[in-house]
C-alpha cells in the first residue's frame, strides 16, 4: 500500500539538542498510535508533520505535498486536535466550530451547516449554544475534536482525544475514531499515553523513545510472541500444577493474574497440559496462544538503548 506519510531520516534539533534522531516511518491509512515516554518527541514530530516546525535534515511528505515545502497545502489535508483548549472566548460551541470551517475557507452559512452536523456526530446537544467557557472538559474535549474534522480532512492528527473523558465519553470518542477510519477511510494518527485505548482502536503502532523510532509496527504482529507458547488458566491449587509442569520438565514462566505461560508449539503442548492438571487435581480454566502485551512491548520499547540492547 502506498504510505499517506512518509518520514525519510527525519532529525530536529533545539540548539545543540537534538529531539528527533533520524525518524523514518511510513503511515498508511487506519489508526496508528503514536506512543513513547514524555519528552520522547512525539509534540516535535508533529510540529514537524503539520508544518510548524522545519526539520533540522531530513525530507517526507504527506501525500503528495513535501514536508517544509507545502505547509499549506499540507494543513489542508490534516484536522489537528491539540491537547489543550483552542477557542476565542464569548464564541458558544457551534459558532467556535462554524470558525473553523469558515478558517478553512467555507462560507458563512455553509460552515455553519457543517459545523451542525459535525457536532451532531459528536453527540453534542443543546449545549452547542452556550458560550465554550462554560463547558466542562469532556464538552472541551468534543469541540476540539469537531474543530479538527469540520473540513474534511483525509487525515487527522489527534493529541490525547481520550484524556480527561469518564469512562462512557471515552468509549463513545473512540467508536467515533473508528468510524472516521473504518467507515469514512481516514487516516488517524492518535497520539496517546492511555495504552488500553491503543490496545482497543489502533491498527499499527509506533513507539518513539529519546527522538528515535523504537518501533514501528502492525499491532497484530506486535502480539504475537517471537517464541509460540501456551497460556493456561486453572481453577484450583496452581503452586501444585506449576509443581506437575516443572516436574514433567516443561518450560514455564508465571504470568499475571494466576495464568502460567508454558513454552513450546500448542498442539502437543495442549494434550500434555490437560494430563498434568488432572495429575495435579486442578481443572483448566482456559488454554490460549499467549500474546505479548501491549504494556511489555512498551516497557521493553522505551528501555532499550539505541543500539538495541536493553
Ligand atoms: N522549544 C524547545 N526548545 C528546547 N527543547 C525543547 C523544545 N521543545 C521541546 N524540547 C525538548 O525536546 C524533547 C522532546 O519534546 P516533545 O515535547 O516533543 O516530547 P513529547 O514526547 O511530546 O513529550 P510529552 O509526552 O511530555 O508531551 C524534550 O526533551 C523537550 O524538553
Amino acid at each position: 500500500m502506498n504510505a499517506l506519510i512518509e518520514l525519510d531520516e527525519i532529525s530536529k534539533n533545539y540548539g545543540s539538542f537534538r529531539a528527533l534522531d533520524r525518524v523514518s516511518l511510513k503511515i498508511e491509512s487506519g489508526i496508528t498510535s503514536l506512543l513513547g515516554p514524555n519528552g520522547a518527541g512525539k509534540s516535535t514530530l508533529i510540529k514537524v508533520l503539520l508544518g510548524l516546525l522545519r526539520a533540522t535534515t531530513g525530507t517526507g511528505r504527506l501525500m503528495e505535498f513535501q514536508l517544509g515545502r507545502q505547509n499549506r497545502q499540507i494543513r489542508e489535508q490534516v484536522g489537528y486536535m491539540p491537547e489543550d483548549d483552542c477557542y476565542l472566548s464569548g464564541l458558544s460551541g457551534v459558532e467556535s466550530v462554524q470558525l473553523s470551517a469558515q478558517l478553512s475557507r467555507f462560507p458563512r452559512l455553509e460552515a455553519l451547516r457543517r459545523g451542525h452536523e459535525i457536532l451532531d456526530f459528536c453527540g453534542m446537544g443543546q449545549e452547542r449554544y452556550r458560550t465554550v467557557e462554560t463547558y466542562s472538559t469532556g464538552m472541551r474535549q468534543k469541540l476540539r475534536f469537531a474543530q479538527a474534522l469540520v473540513h474534511d480532512p483525509p487525515i487527522l492528527i489527534l493529541d490525547e482525544p481520550t484524556s480527561g473523558l469518564d469512562p462512557g465519553e471515552r468509549e463513545s470518542m473512540l467508536n467515533r475514531i473508528k468510524i472516521l477510519a473504518r467507515e469514512k477511510g481516514k487516516a488517524v494518527l492518535l497520539c496517546t499515553h492511555i495504552l488500553p485505548d491503543v490496545q482497543a482502536v489502533s491498527d499499527a503502532v509506533v513507539i518513539l523513545a529519546s527522538g528515535r523510532v523504537r518501533v514501528s509496527e502492525q499491532l497484530e504482529q506486535l502480539s504475537v510472541p517471537t517464541e509460540p507458547s501456551l497460556r493456561v488458566k486453572v481453577l484450583g491449587d496452581i503452586d501444585a500444577f506449576q509443581s506437575q509442569l516443572e516436574q514433567a520438565g516443561l518450560p514455564i514462566k508465571t504470568g499475571v493474574n494466576g495464568a502460567i505461560t508454558v513454552e513450546g508449539h500448542h498442539e502437543e503442548l495442549a494434550e500434555r497440559i490437560w494430563q498434568l492438571a488432572r495429575q495435579a487435581g486442578v481443572g483448566v480454566r482456559s488454554i490460549e496462544p499467549s500474546r505479548n502485551s501491549l504494556e511489555e512491548i512498551f516497557l521493553t520499547a522505551v528501555r532499550e538503548q539505541p543500539d538495541g540492547h536493553s
